[in-house]
């Protein structure tokens, strides 16, 4: 279990303060307004940004003592920091040793987990030969190669079409379940959380003002995640 418990960071605009519970095999949505703190939360958690009280731990273990490398987790962004002038296999592998040197095993793990996201035809490209949803699923693959318990992914798919968003986002649902992870993802679409997500949890002002399963999205309690939802709050109105 991954367990925030009033995990707090001051700026001169904004105080954020996150309690928040996440399970093995669960992916956990966090939605809610631009500037809210949701990327903050995934920083803080990444140890990218400062925090000045509260605990953070996984399985009863505290990890705010940890630097970011040492963290049991991975992250990906929208901007999935390939590089460039390396093959998809090299992109892959660099996940497991920085230097590229992978023994047998390693070598024998990139391939597998190239298989699972079914990019093993691709593996000697180099990232500007591929597509957008390709180039996604190479930076997941380094995520999972890395064999993290934790998978923080900041909008990794926003730049997709739904079609594709939607066959990455099942792709991520397989992976959660077959290994275990703890995955919080960022969205800005409560229609990816509604198909993929086990918990919600709605971020506002630098904290989590609702969460719970799937229903949450069809029954909000706050006038704020039902305005957020576009539901409306007025009196007297449908
Ligand atoms: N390093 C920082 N210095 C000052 N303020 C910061 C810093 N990091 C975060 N903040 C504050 O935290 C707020 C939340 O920002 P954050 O990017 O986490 O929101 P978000 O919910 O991810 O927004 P979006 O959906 O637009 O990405 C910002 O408005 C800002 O006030």
């Amino acid at each position: 279990m991954l367990t925030l418990t009033n995990l707090s960071a001051h700026y001169p605009e904004q105080r954020l303060c996150f309690s928040l519970s996440a399970a093995p095999g669960t992916i956990t949505a966090l939605l809610g307004p631009s500037g809210a703190g949701k990327s903050t939360l995934l920083a803080m958690i990444g140890g990218f940004a400062g925090i000045d009280s509260g605990s953070l731990t996984l399985s009863g273990r505290e990890l705010l003592s940890l630097p970011p490398a040492e963290r049991p987790l991975t992250t990906l962004f929208q901007d999935n920091n390939l590089f460039w002038h390396m093959t998809v296999y090299q992109n892959i592998a660099i996940g497991l040793d920085a230097g590229l040197r992978l023994n047998d095993d390693q070598q024998q793990q990139v391939r597998q987990v190239a298989a699972q996201l079914n990019i093993t035809q691709l593996l000697k490209r180099k990232p500007a030969q591929l597509s957008g949803g390709q180039q996604q699923r190479v930076g997941l693959a380094r995520c999972l190669v890395r064999n993290r318990p934790v998978l923080l992914l900041d909008e990794p798919f926003s730049a997709l079409d739904p079609a594709l968003r939607f066959e990455l986002l099942q792709l991520l649902r397989e992976q959660t379940t077959r290994l275990g992870l703890i995955v919080l993802l960022v969205t800005h679409h409560p229609e990816e959380a509604a198909r993929v997500a086990d918990r919600i949890a709605y971020v506002h002002d630098g904290r989590i003002l609702e969460q719970g399963d799937r229903a949450l999205l069809l029954a909000p309690r706050t006038p704020e995640l039902k305005a957020y939802l576009g539901m409306c709050t007025g009196k007297g109105k449908e």
